[in-house]
């Protein structure tokens, strides 16, 4: 699990999670709202779990020790109830659910369809080459199966669930080893899965480094994400997604659904330019008030 930064407890995007799971069933479920329910109480839990890590590691001098031993209980707790719930292994088989055709299947049909406007498959064909495409957070390693003939997909996981994926964290990449080195990289429910802020900006930035100059970025968010946060407006992540370096090439969302993908392609920056927008995307800004979620990326 990537090491979060951020400390403070605030309401998260999954707020309408349950505080008792007693009521969930146990192993996978076809109910499409028993499943959303399940992945948002993981997303509570990994958050939270990653908060009271990191306020362990760095609390401990300062800290008194009756607020360290509560942060330990909260800990075993969270970790127990992560157990119960059947751990990553059973956030990923309720997420390959939440895939299935019955639901309007993976992003990645999206995404290969921006690809063949684009004109990719002639054009690679043409050149006698394919896309080399990082797909991080891999349920399935067959996912570009229909497109074998002109993309070359490399699926990743933190928690391999087969052997064609590769059990690696993004944020570990070897930045230099991979320097732009990929022709595509697919964030699809990725960057709202990492918990801290600060390594959804790092993991951008990341992306960036490895893409070679003109490569694609896919992401996928869930809706709310960009519609119902207090930190973030598609308007601010768009404008974030410019001063990390790419530009937008196609967005896809509508109001009332459940997600919202872009493709984006990578320039590059104009140095003057770098510092003075990562400021602004530094800190969080509030955009709305009331009963909203708290994602933000930060830089
Ligand atoms: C909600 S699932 C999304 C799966 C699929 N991409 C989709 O769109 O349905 C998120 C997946 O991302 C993986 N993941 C999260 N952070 C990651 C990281 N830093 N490196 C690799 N995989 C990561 C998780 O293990 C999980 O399997």
């Amino acid at each position: 699990m990537p090491k979060g930064r951020n400390n403070t407890r605030k309401t998260p995007v999954t707020s309408s999670a349950p505080s008792d799971h007693s009521s969930l069933p146990s192993g996978s479920s076809n109910r499409p709202q028993v499943t959303r329910t399940i992945i948002r109480r993981f997303h509570v839990l990994i958050k939270r779990q990653t908060q009271l890590q990191q306020l362990l590691q760095d609390g401990t001098a300062k800290k008194r020790n009756q607020a360290l031993t509560s942060a330990k209980a909260e800990l075993a707790n969270i970790e127990r109830e992560i157990h119960d719930l059947g751990g990553l292994a059973a956030y990923q088989r309720m997420s390959t659910i939440g895939q299935g055709k019955d639901r309007g299947g993976g992003s990645e049909k999206v995404l290969i369809g921006w690809l063949r406007q684009l004109g990719l498959p002639e054009e690679l064909k043409c050149k006698g080459t394919k896309l080399c495409l990082l797909e991080v957070g891999a349920l399935k390693p067959d996912n570009y199966a229909s497109c074998h003939a002109w993309v070359d997909v490399t699926p990743i996981d933190l928690h391999s669930q087969h052997p064609n994926i590769l059990e690696q964290d993004f944020l570990l990449m070897d930045p230099e080893e991979h320097r732009e080195k990929w022709g595509a990289i697919s964030l699809s429910l990725v960057l709202n899965f990492v918990p801290d802020a600060k390594d959804r900006g790092r993991m951008l930035r990341l992306a960036h480094s490895m893409l070679h100059s003109g490569g694609l970025l896919f992401v996928a968010l869930p809706l709310p994400c960009i519609l119902n946060s207090r930190y973030t407006t598609a308007e601010h992540y768009e404008s974030l997604m410019v001063a990390v370096g790419f530009e937008k090439l196609q967005s896809r969302w509508k109001e009332g659904g459940k997600m919202a993908y872009w493709l984006f392609r990578r320039v590059d920056r104009t140095p003057s330019t770098t510092y003075q927008d990562h400021v602004l995307y530094e800190k969080k800004i509030v955009f709305r008030t009331g009963d909203r979620n708290n994602f933000v990326i930060l830089l």
